[in-house]
């Protein structure tokens, strides 16, 4: 297996940059570079230099043994100062070591899978984990890098096992007196699991808004003062305002983190019979998008409500309330109202946050519903009777295959390329 190199900090001018190797020749690479090694896992500041003897730089060099690392593998690491002309001479010095090349995007946390170190779970969290920009994303991520997911995974797995064994030990004995029925606790333990499939599948939704972030859309007639309350909620200029009825078209999108929730803010084209084709385009659009988004925010003024569809938990406002004097309304041009407006969003969302569970993506709703699927027909083979207990037994092996390839037990070689294309260099 090749050693791989790669800047694991981001790209560019930094405080501190490090450079991974990771692999059996990372050490060799490491004492070429730096000299004599320190003991693993104490860092040491030593002077680099390169084949020629030239200094790159004065750095800490940080070794991990084989198997005591994050790859699983023998790795060093450079701590360097965060140069963009260091990191090139680093990552040349060490491309022009034989055995050595440059990692693929996710090609460390691959190895680490490969080691056994994470489970395929662990390794989505990871990428969710360096993607996460708020609290919520991070406490949901780290709780399934942790292993959270693979552990509830893997004890459904062993009560299917149990249930599977109990059945074909039925089959094996099926000439002899089996004294025991073994229906009842069979079918208990695919209750068991098959109603935590339900509570886990339950939560799904909630979960994966919290890992790409909810949508509020901003509704209202043109004019009504929708860009103006998405630039104060957002604190900058996003949206263009003015006083022609009519100018925003497209949806404007700001991303902004409402109580460490994700959230994507949009702007609306304002809702009139419009005459202009531009235009009603951008109406059209605005009306698709109020219908996915998460929640919808409902400016009125003494135009009354435009024809438009609202759940029970929109909110619904009066905008330039400093012109009307309304004490419940809200003012971009005051700012009164705005603070509120924005923990009643976060309020809203929180409540529909609560039902998140620990799975977090499509992937893991289509191994859930595969499962309980085939426990599903496994239950009713069982209430057939013993000559049916085999092809329950397969069912039930169908339901374990599916948790075996969510936590990543089988061959999942054609679902890495997928997971992993996700990954920035360096991870
Ligand atoms: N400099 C640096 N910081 C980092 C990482 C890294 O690789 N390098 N990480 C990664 O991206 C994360 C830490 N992850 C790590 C996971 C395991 C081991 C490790 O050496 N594990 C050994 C020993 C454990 C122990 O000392 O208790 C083991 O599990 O056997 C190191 C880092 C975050 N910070
Ligand atoms: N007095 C006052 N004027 C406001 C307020 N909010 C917006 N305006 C003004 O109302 C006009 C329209 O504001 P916009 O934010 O562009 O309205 P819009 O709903 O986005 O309009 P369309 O893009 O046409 O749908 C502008 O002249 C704003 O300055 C407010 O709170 N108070």
């Amino acid at each position: 297996m090749d050693t791989i190199f790669a800047l694991a900090s981001a790209p560019g001018k930094a405080g501190v940059t490090v450079i991974r190797v990771s692999g059996t020749k990372a050490w060799d690479a490491a004492s070429r570079l730096a000299g004599t090694l320190p003991a693993p896992r104490q860092a040491v500041l030593r002077r680099l230099r390169d084949a020629e003897g030239q200094v790159l730089d004065e750095a800490l060099l940080l070794l991990f043994e084989d198997g005591a690392s994050f790859t699983g593998e023998t790795v060093a690491e450079f701590h360097l100062h965060g140069s963009v002309a260091i990191q090139r001479a680093v990552l040349r010095a060490l491309e022009k070591m034989a055995g050595l090349r440059l990692a693929e995007p996710g090609e460390f946390t691959r190895r680490a899978l490969e080691n056994d170190r994470l489970d395929l779970t662990q390794v989505e969290a990871l990428a969710d984990l360096i993607e996460s920009e708020t609290e919520s994303q991070r406490r949901q991520a780290l709780r399934v890098f942790g292993g959270a997911l693979g552990k509830t995974v893997e004890i459904w797995r062993r009560d299917l096992i149990e249930a599977a064994s109990l059945l074909e030990v039925t089959i094996d004995f099926a000439d002899e007196e089996v004294p025991v029925d073994v229906s009842d606790r069979v079918a208990e333990l695919i209750t068991l699991v098959s109603g935590s499939l339900d509570r886990e599948l339950a939560g799904i939704d909630a979960a994966e808004r919290i890992r790409t972030g909810f949508e509020v859309a901003i509704l209202g007639a043109p004019n009504v003062g929708k860009s103006s309350l998405l630039n104060a909620l957002a604190g900058r200029e996003a949206a263009i305002t003015s006083e022609i009825a009519g100018t925003t078209r497209d949806v404007i999108e700001v991303r902004m983190d409402i109580a460490g929730l994700p959230v994507t803010l949009l702007d609306t084209a304002g809702l009139r019979e419009a005459q202009d084709p531009v235009e009603k385009i951008g109406i059209t659009r605005a009306r698709a998008r109020a219908k996915t988004a998460d929640l919808r925010v409902l400016l009125l003024d003494d135009r009354g409500m435009p024809d438009m569809e609202l759940g029970d938990e929109d909110i619904v406002l009066r905008s330039k309330a400093d012109l009307s004097g309304d004490a419940d309304g809200i003012s971009a041009l005051t700012g009164q109202g705005i603070d509120l407006l924005i923990a009643e969003i976060g309020a809203r969302l929180f409540d529909k946050v609560q039902a998140a569970g620990l799975a977090t993506r499509e992937r893991h709703r289509v191994a859930f519903l595969q499962g309980k699927s085939a426990l599903g027909a496994a239950q009713e083979m069982l209430m057939r009777g013993p000559d049916w207990y085999d092809l329950a037994a397969e069912e039930i092996r169908t339901a374990i295959r599916s948790l075996e390839l969510l936590i990543g037990r089988v061959d999942v070689e054609n679902l890495l390329d997928e997971i992993f294309s996700s990954f920035c260099l360096g991870k």
